[in-house]
């Protein structure tokens, strides 16, 4: 969809909406883990490599707020932080992801050593954290709104998962239920923001290419887990069956 005339806010709303088609809900990696056909292989490669999008979402959110001059904006955005890194005594998404990896059956040095991070997860995850530390603070902020589809995900893992794989601990489930709420406060901010700042055609057209480049990012990580856990085709699969590419941050 090109826009050709500037669209009212609540026009915009519903066009930024529309994305959703195309949200990796609709993956089918997603859909088989969301029907049960999922192999405990394949669940434990998702929370592995999704772990790396995990640990990134701070820094990339302190890359926005190192952009934003506005300190109520700043205010608010460090709730994002925290709400990973926890805060005042409680823990945080980071650690109730880890929770999710031994709910899983996967030791938190697995996670935490990320030597399983596939390197077209670890690609597309730094390409959204270079975009935030590059980009305008306001389009940087508003990549993240592909959360506005993010509280259904949720809540259809709540639903499906333990009915499928009862051999996931009931400690796994904390993160998503977390989250629920977490993105709907971190949509409205986002949203109002965005409906405030892009306004003409061409910046409405703008935003909704980033919202496409984000929710491509999210459709690659799970191409690149269906090339290695899907297909049996991990990178070098020709070449050695053991891990071979690089493990550590480099950028
Ligand atoms: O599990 C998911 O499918 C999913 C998707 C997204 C998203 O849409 O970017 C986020 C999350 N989870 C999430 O847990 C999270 O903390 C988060 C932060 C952001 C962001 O862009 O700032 N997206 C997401």
């Amino acid at each position: 969809m090109i826009i050709t005339e500037a669209l009212s806010p609540q026009e915009f709303e519903q066009a930024l909406r529309a994305k959703g088609a195309f949200y990796h809900i609709h993956h089918p990696y997603h859909i088989a883990m969301h029907n049960g056909d999922a192999t405990r292989e394949q669940i434990q490669g998702w929370v592995v490599n999704r772990f790396y999008y995990q640990t990134n979402i701070p820094l990339k959110d302190a890359a926005i707020m190192s952009n934003c001059p506005d300190p109520a904006t700043r205010r608010k955005w460090v709730q994002r932080i925290l709400d990973h890194d926890g805060s005042n005594g409680q823990e945080g998404g980071i650690e109730a992801w880890l929770q999710l990896g031994e709910a899983v059956g996967l030791d938190r040095e697995v996670l935490l050593s990320e030597k399983l991070v596939l390197p077209g997860v670890r690609f597309a995850v730094d390409a959204y954290v270079n975009f935030a530390r590059r980009a305008n603070w306001q389009e940087a902020a508003c990549s993240s709104l592909t959360e506005l589809f993010a509280p259904q995900i949720h809540q259809s893992r709540l639903d499906s998962w333990p009915q499928h794989y009862p051999w996931i601990k009931e400690e796994g489930y904390f993160y998503f239920r977390s989250r629920l709420s977490q993105a709907n406060r971190d949509v409205e901010h986002g949203l109002a923001l965005a409906l405030e700042v892009f306004t003409t055609a061409e910046q409405q057209n703008r935003m909704l290419e980033i919202l496409q480049f984000k929710l491509d990012i999210l459709w690659t990580l799970l191409d690149a887990m269906t090339m290695a856990y899907a297909l049996q085709r991990p990178p070098y699969h020709t070449v050695t069956d053991q891990v071979s590419w690089h493990s550590t941050r480099l950028v």
